[in-house]
């Protein structure tokens, strides 16, 4: 690719095989999930996620989305059972999100888009690192979680009211002492199936685990979220929104749910 990868018209989803062929690959994300579809499996375990919010460091613009990053050099703050074995250690959160809110979540269900999805991810520590694990079939768990429009979250606030720092590419603040614990659904009901990265470098080493319930987003958080840029200082302000890739085939790949 010319340039960078992007949500433009001219380095979007749609332009990223020519410089990551795997965008075409077997296992690609997000998908659409049909419930009525899924398979239920008994012998998927709850989730078990366990965050100290003593792991969290600082929170990034990163030209794609916002992160906010943790410490990882110790289990302090680890995803285990669900559909995995072992311990995966969290690594960072981000989101995805539309201009409107009608779109913007990565994974789909029924072809139903929601306003924004959460990304929570994991790697597996039986690799040395993250970017180790990031190309292992087995390397990494992402837990997804949609938002929905409703009420203020006000768990939400404390990341949105950070956004003032990091409002163009390479911003950064210190976001510490936060517990994504917090961020989830009061439910974790979820989909699993196996997957990738959503963004390039679209690495083929995600299982991913969507939780089936929602968490609420208000209209004016939402507008927080579209007042990031996608630029850096100096430049032309592109406002940051439709940071979502579409759903991709599934390829026959099976989608399982740990609930009926
Ligand atoms: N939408 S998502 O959850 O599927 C997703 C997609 C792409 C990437 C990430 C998360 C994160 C995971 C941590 C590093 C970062 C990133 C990356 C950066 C530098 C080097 C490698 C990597 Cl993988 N790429
Ligand atoms: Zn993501």
């Amino acid at each position: 690719m010319a340039h960078a990868w992007g949500y433009g018209a001219d380095n979007g989803p749609d332009k990223w095989a020519k410089s990551f062929p795997v965008a075409d690959g077997p296992r690609q994300s997000p998908i659409d999930v049909v419930p009525a579809q899924a398979v239920f499996d008994g012998g998927l375990k709850p989730l078990r996620l366990q965050y100290d919010p003593s792991t969290s460091m600082d929170i990034l613009n990163n030209g794609h989305s916002f992160q906010v990053t943790f410490t990882d050099d110790t289990d302090s703050s680890t995803l285990k059972d669900g559909p995995i074995s072992g311990v995966y250690r969290l690594k960072q959160f981000h989101f995805h999100w539309g201009a409107s809110d009608d779109r913007g979540s990565e994974h789909t269900v029924n072809g139903t888009k929601y306003p924004a999805e959460l990304h929570l991810v994991h790697w597996n520590t039986k690799y040395p690192s993250f970017g180790d694990a990031a190309s292992k079939p087995d390397g990494l768990g992402v837990v997804g979680v949609f938002l929905k429009i409703g009420a203020e979250n006000a768990q939400l606030q404390k990341v949105l009211d950070a956004f003032d720092a990091i409002k163009t590419k390479g911003n950064q603040t210190t976001f510490t002492d936060f517990d994504p614990t917090v961020l989830l659904p009061g439910c974790l009901d979820y989909w699993t199936y196996d997957g990738s990265l959503t963004t390039p470098p679209l690495l083929e080493s995600v299982t991913w685990i969507v939780c089936k319930e929602a968490i609420s987003v208000s209209p004016a958080q939402m507008a927080r979220f579209r007042g990031l840029l996608f630029s850096g200082q100096g430049e032309a302000a592109c406002c940051m929104v439709d940071n979502y890739r579409p759903p991709q085939p599934l390829k026959g790949r099976t989608v399982r749910a740990s609930f009926k």
